[in-house]
């Protein structure tokens, strides 16, 4: 008799995915051929992606994670056509991989004589080719990230760029980078602007590593008025109570990225998301965070709960479509997607 398990297709079922960084979820089959074509073209000196990032290598910590992009993904992905390129295939592969909603999510950069506002065009140019060319059910929205590293005034302009686009293609800012990068005190009015834009929603790396779990953070957070956070790793007992009671808050939890970069201890039994997902007065999402590093599509997570956590088909169909309650692409999507999930 098939498991529980088995008896899904993790793979068909509809899915949403709400925390995937663009730049981390190109694959590397991907990033291999932007530098087949940059290399032929003598438009690189960089060595191929499948030597820097050798296939089935998904052990990267968070001291080797970071510079991946700072030091490479950055420097192959840095021009309009690699960026269309490599945003195209991230859309297809989660295509492939039954998402049906995306909010991918992205810290705008200028690359040569692209604004950061073009870096954000390219890419909403590239999903609404793809939406009117692919057949897919695919909709994605974008996020647009702060990085912990940014200044006050890069952050704001974040938050300018969120004003500027229109609310169906931007529907929300995030604070992602280092979290071994302290200091984001200054980054609040950016994020007591972005609250005050109406519609957007707010979506925040919390407590990801230790030295970013102090009350004193994660109160500041809290206070920033977040709709969903992500990771949710290293949280004590008053920051847990302010969470549940928020009421609805979503958990953007990321099991192989976690596991693969030893975020936590005790592999997949020990993850957290044991903890969160039958707590009432909170939701949380499957999410893959960097599917090209960490190597685990969505549908992988949602066979991983199943493995590791006992969740029946039942289970898995109910947490997916529960987290329709916590997308920021309004009524009209959690329409279409109440629809079409199982
Ligand atoms: C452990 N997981 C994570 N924690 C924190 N920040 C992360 C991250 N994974 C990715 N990023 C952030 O996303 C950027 C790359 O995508 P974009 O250039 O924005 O598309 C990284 O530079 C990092 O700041």
């Amino acid at each position: 008799m098939a498991s529980p398990e088995e008896a899904l297709d993790v793979k068909a079922l509809p899915k949403i995915e709400l925390h995937a960084h663009l730049s981390g979820s190109i694959s590397r089959q991907c990033l291999h051929e932007v530098w087949l074509r940059k290399k032929a073209a003598g438009e690189t000196d960089l060595e191929d992606p499948l030597v820097v990032m050798p296939p089935g290598k998904h052990d990267y910590d968070l001291k080797t994670f970071f510079p991946l992009f700072s030091s490479y993904i950055y420097n192959l992905v840095n021009d309009e056509w690699a960026l269309t390129y490599t945003t195209t295939r991230v859309l297809q592969d989660f295509a492939d991989d039954g998402v049906v909603y995306l909010e991918l999510r992205t810290t705008p950069r200028a690359l040569g004589p692209l604004s950061k506002a073009d870096y954000v065009r390219r890419i909403l140019d590239a999903i609404a080719a793809f939406e009117s060319s692919s057949g897919a059910r695919l909709r994605t929205r974008l996020i647009l990230s702060v990085d912990r590293r940014n200044t006050p005034a890069q952050a704001l302009e974040v938050v300018d760029l969120c004003r500027a686009f229109p609310r169906a293609q931007v529907v929300g800012i995030d604070l992602c980078g280092d979290p071994a990068r302290g200091g984001i005190e200054a980054l609040s009015p950016a994020f007591e602007a972005a609250r005050a834009v109406d519609g957007l929603g707010m979506t925040l790396h919390f407590a990801e590593a230790e030295c970013s779990g102090s009350e004193a953070e994660l109160d500041l957070l809290l206070g920033w008025r977040p709709d969903r956070i992500g990771h949710v790793i290293h949280v004590g007992e008053r920051a847990r109570r302010a969470i549940v009671e928020r009421r609805g808050m979503g958990l953007e939890l990321c099991l192989s990225c976690n596991v693969h970069a030893q975020m936590i201890t005790g592999g997949f039994e020990a993850h957290h998301f044991g903890e969160w997902w039958k707590v009432d007065g909170c939701v949380p999402v499957l999410c893959t965070d960097d599917v090209g590093v960490f190597g685990s599509p969505l549908s992988n997570e949602y066979r991983l709960v199943a493995q590791h956590f006992g969740l029946t088909k039942d289970d898995c169909c109910k947490l997916a479509r529960k987290a329709i309650d916590v997308i920021f692409g309004g009524e009209e999507e959690k329409e279409r997607l109440r629809k079409i999930m199982w």
